[in-house]
C-alpha cells in the first residue's frame, strides 16, 4: 500500500485551477521532488495535501486512510501525521527555540510535557542546534530559524514531511546546511514530498522526480531520466534551461 495515494487532485484559486488532474504515489521511506516553472503549482499541491487548501475534486489517502478535508476533526487528525516546513520560516519570536519546538506538542497534541522537552531536545541537538535552546529567533541566521523549524515540525512526529522551497530565503552560504539536514531526514527513511528550485540537491537526494507544468504532472521519473535523458519535450526544454544546456 503506498504511504501517500493522490488521486485526479484538482485545486482552484477562485475560478483558476492551478491543480488539474493529479495522479501521486509516494511509497513509506521513498522521497520525491516536484519540479517546475514558476506558477506550475508545486506549492499549491503541498498546500492541498496539507489540508491548507480544499481541494476541488480527487482524494488524497494516507497509509490507506482517505482523508476527510470537509470535516475539520478528521483533518486535523490527519493533519498531525503530515507536517510542512515553509520557505518563510514562521517560528514564533516571542518564544525561545526551545519553546517554538515544544508548544504544538505540548498544547495541541496534548502530550506530556517532559517526554516533548527531552524529544525537542533531542531533535535540536540533531539539527546541530544544541547551543541554541534559550536563544530567540531573531538572534539565530536564517539557516539555524530554518533548522529549527524543521526540528519543530519533526517534534510533532509526523509521517511524512513536506519541504516547500526550504532554502529558498536562505544566504547561498547557508543553503548547504538546510540541505545536509534533510539528506539526514532522508538516511532515517523519512517518507519526504519536496518542492525545491536546488537542482543539484534535488538530483542527490530523490528517489523520484516529478515535473509539473501547468497544474499537471507532465513527467516523473528517476532523477537520471528527468534531468538525463527526459521523454517529454518540455521536460526537456525545462531541464536544459534551469541546467543552462
Ligand atoms: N493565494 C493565492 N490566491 C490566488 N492565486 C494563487 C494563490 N497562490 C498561488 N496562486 C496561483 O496559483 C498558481 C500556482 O502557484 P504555486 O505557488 O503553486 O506555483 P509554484 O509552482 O509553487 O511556483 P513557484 O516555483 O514560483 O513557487 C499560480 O498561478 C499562482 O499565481
Amino acid at each position: 500500500m503506498a504511504h501517500l495515494d493522490i488521486r485526479g487532485l484538482v485545486a482552484r484559486y477562485n475560478n483558476a485551477t492551478v491543480l488539474d488532474g493529479i495522479d501521486l504515489s509516494i511509497e513509506r521511506g521513498e522521497i520525491v521532488s516536484l519540479i517546475g516553472p514558476s506558477g506550475s503549482g508545486k506549492s499549491t499541491l503541498l498546500r492541498v495535501i496539507s489540508g491548507l487548501l480544499p481541494p476541488r475534486a480527487g482524494t488524497v489517502a494516507l497509509a490507506g486512510e482517505t482523508i476527510n478535508y470537509a470535516d475539520r476533526r478528521s483533518l486535523r487528525r490527519s493533519r498531525d501525521k503530515l507536517a510542512i516546513v515553509f520557505q518563510q520560516y514562521n517560528l514564533f519570536g516571542n518564544m525561545n527555540v526551545l519553546r517554538n519546538v515544544m508548544v504544538a506538542p505540548v498544547t495541541i497534541q496534548k502530550r506530556d510535557k517532559k517526554t516533548v522537552e527531552a524529544e525537542a531536545c533531542a531533535l535540536l541537538a540533531k539539527v546541530g542546534l544544541a547551543d541554541k535552546l534559550n536563544a530567540y529567533p531573531d538572534e539565530l541566521s536564517g539557516g539555524q530559524q530554518q533548522r529549527v523549524a524543521i526540528a519543530r515540525a519533526l517534534c510533532l512526529k509526523p509521517d511524512i514531511l513536506l519541504l516547500d522551497e526550504v532554502t529558498s530565503a536562505l544566504d547561498p552560504e547557508r543553503v548547504g546546511e538546510v540541505l545536509d539536514t534533510v539528506k539526514m531526514l532522508a538516511a532515517d527513511n523519512m517518507t519526504l514530498l519536496i518542492v525545491s528550485h536546488e537542482m543539484g540537491f534535488v538530483r542527490e537526494v530523490s528517489h523520484r522526480v516529478a515535473f509539473m507544468a501547468d497544474g499537471k504532472i507532465q513527467e516523473m521519473g528517476p532523477p537520471a531520466q528527468i534531468f538525463g535523458t527526459p521523454q517529454q519535450p518540455r521536460t526537456q526544454a525545462f531541464v536544459s534551461r534551469i541546467l543552462g544546456h
